[in-house]
Parts: C-alpha cells; structure tokens; sequence
C-alpha cells in the first residue's frame, strides 16, 4: 500500500507515538513522504521498527518504512513540515522539548484535539508562543486512529491562516484513502475538535446511565449549540463548525464507543471505575471549556454539567434534572 516517494515527497516528522501519532506516521507513509516518528518510550520505538505498535494499535500491522526513534534531534533534522501528536495537555512540554530541532520556518501541524487546561489557551496560541517561527496548521476532523491505520477511507479537514499553506499541507497529505480538505478558519478547526470530546462524553454517560436515543439526539443537537456559541466567540466561522472538525467529528465520536471520550462517558454513565482507561481528551478541556464559558457569560449548561459531573460535584440524575428544568426559551435562540 506504500506509495513510491517522488520529488513532491517531504521528510515528515511525526512528534508522539501513540494511537493517533502511529496512525499519521501510516498516512503521510502511504502519502509518498519520508516519514520519521519520534516516540519517547524505547519499547513504542522498537515495536514499531517491528512493524507493530501493540499498546496503542493493537491488531494492526505497521508496514515498513516509518523510521521510530527516541531522539529528538535525529527525528527533526531536516524536516520539511512537523505533526504534533501528543496529548494537548502535553503539547507545551513536548514543544519546549523539540523547539531547538525544529527547523525554521517549516510548518507545525496539530493533530491534538484539547484547549490547555491551566491556562485555557487553544493549542495553536501555544505553538505560537513556543514556535514563534514556523507557521501553525491543524489536521481535524471524524477519524478513528485504527480507521485511518486500516486505510479505511476518511475524510479531515486541514487548516491554517494562510489558506495557500493550507491548500499546499490539505495536498500533500491525501493519498488513495486520505481526503484533505482545507481551509483557513484554523480557530474554528480547532474548537471544534476540543470541545466535541466534551459532548462525547457526554453521550457515553446518556448511553451508559439508560437515559434514552431520545436523550442522546437532544443532547447532542443542544451540545453543538453550545460549541457554536463558544466558537462564534473565539471568532471562529459558522460554516466550519459546521464541517468535518465540528459537526462530523461530533457525529462520529457521539455515536461510536470506539470513540475513548464515549467509552469514558460510558464508564461513567454506568458507574464502573474510571482509573486506567485510555485517554479521554474531554476531561481536562470540559473543565476549561466551562470555565471559559463562565468568564465570558456564554450559556453552555451541558458543558458546564459535564465538568460538575467530572469534578463529583453533581450526579448524572441531578444534572439531568437542572438541565431539563432550565428556564424555556425558543430554540432560536442560540
Ligand atoms: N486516537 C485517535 O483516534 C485520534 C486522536 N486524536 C488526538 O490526538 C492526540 C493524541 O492522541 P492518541 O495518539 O490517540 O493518544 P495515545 O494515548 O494513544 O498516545 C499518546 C502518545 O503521546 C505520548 N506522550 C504523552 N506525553 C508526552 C510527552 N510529554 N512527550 C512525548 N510523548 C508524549 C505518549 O507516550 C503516547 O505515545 C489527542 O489529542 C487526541 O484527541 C485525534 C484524532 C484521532
Ligand atoms: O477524535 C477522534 C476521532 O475523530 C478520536 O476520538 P477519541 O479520542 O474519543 O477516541
């Protein structure tokens, strides 16, 4: 399935070696690039020049090619464009880490769905302040890391303020079963992708606490008011968030427990134990997200419950009844 590298090929470096990082090293392989992982544990390092990666894509065969290792410089030297795809709460830490090998001027693409938790910046303002001289892209949309492994078909949306930029990445990136779309709109991308993890989990705890299919549309058609909302406040365009990273990553993660933000949703609906599952991105950003809600005077009960819940301030039945005994109003109103 390895496309031949031609002279269009990049030396692509992909920053985490994790589920998603793995998959995005499989794509930009399957792209024609020169394809260099970086993975901070040994072991994810030698499984992967195995051609496995068992702990986050088990089941699934890497093809040869990807270069994996732990040393930071040997994986940015000469890199032509740098994917970011750790957790966003650890984006800042791997930055500081990669800022003096990063060469300047490539462009750094986040891959990572989350705003930072302590101090509530969008994960392009922390490029911008560790980067501050390469261009900030971001790759979103509806994808399951082990679909986009598979070389199943999928579709995302790739963006950056330069809309030339994101044309050029939106190109280079799609292959047979990789469908870039661009666009300019690169906070609206990114709001998106943050905040459908907090309705994701959501979602799993209406399914995991028997609430109803009923319960779960109006949860989730109420929870992208609340993303319109807070994205119209970050600036971000309507029409984005009614794109792949807004609305079809909110379809996709809402609707499937392969989605680890369901899953989590569902472990909690369900009351088993939450310690030791895999990383739900919603967790820390549906505390910030309420935040930022709060400060800014945006109305966005369903994020503010989901935080309570986590926080073990509310039970699921109470939040249920707080939300269903809210003031009426026209659904207009948005
Ligand atoms: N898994 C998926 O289907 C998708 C994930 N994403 C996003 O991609 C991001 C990463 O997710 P996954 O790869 O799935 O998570 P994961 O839990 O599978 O892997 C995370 C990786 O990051 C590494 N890591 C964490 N902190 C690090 C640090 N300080 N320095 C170096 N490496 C570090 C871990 O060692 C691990 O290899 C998240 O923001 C997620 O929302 C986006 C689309 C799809
Ligand atoms: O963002 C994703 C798919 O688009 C992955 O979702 P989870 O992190 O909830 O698994």
């Amino acid at each position: 399935m390895t496309a031949k590298r031609s002279a269009n090929s990049w030396r692509v470096t992909v920053l985490g070696g994790g589920a998603w990082g793995t998959a995005l090293a499989l794509a930009m392989l399957r792209a024609g690039h020169d394809v260099r992982l970086y993975a901070r544990d040994t072991e994810t390092v030698a499984a992967v020049a195995r051609g496995e990666n068992p702990r986050y894509l088990p089941g699934i065969s890497i093809e040869p090619g990807i270069a994996a290792t732990g040393d930071i410089a040997a994986a940015l030297e000469g890199a032509d464009c740098v994917l970011a795809v750790t957790p966003a709460q650890s984006l800042r830490a791997v930055l500081a880490h990669a800022r003096n090998h990063v060469p300047a001027g490539v462009p750094l693409v986040l891959c990572a769905k989350g705003i930072e938790r302590d101090t509530g910046a969008l994960l392009s303002t922390i490029v911008e302040e560790s980067l501050p001289n390469n261009p900030v892209a971001a790759l979103s949309g509806p994808s399951f890391a082990s679909d986009v492994a598979r070389g199943l078909p999928t579709a995302v949306v790739v963006a950056a303020r330069d809309a030339e930029l994101a044309a050029e990445l939106a190109a280079r990136f799609s292959a047979k079963n990789l469908r870039c779309y661009s666009s300019d709109d690169l906070i609206g991308v990114e709001i998106g992708g943050a905040l459908k993890n907090v309705f994701a989990i959501a979602a799993g705890a209406v399914t995991g606490a028997g609430l109803g299919a009923s319960a779960q549309a109006a949860m989730v058609t109420r929870g992208f008011v609340e993303l319109r909302r807070i994205g119209a406040a970050f600036g971000a365009r309507p029409e984005t968030l009614m794109g792949l990273s807004g609305l079809g990553d909110l379809l996709l993660t809402c609707s499937s427990a392969q989605s680890r933000n369901f899953a989590y949703g569902l472990a909690l609906g369900q009351g088993k134990p939450l310690a030791g599952l895999p990383l739900a991105e919603g967790v820390p950003t549906a505390g910030i997200a309420a935040r930022i809600a709060a400060e800014r005077g945006i109305e966005a009960p369903i994020i503010s419950a989901v935080a309570a819940i986590l926080d073990g301030k509310v039970t699921i039945g109470q939040a249920v009844t707080a939300l269903m005994t809210r003031p009426l109003k026209t659904e207009t109103d948005i």
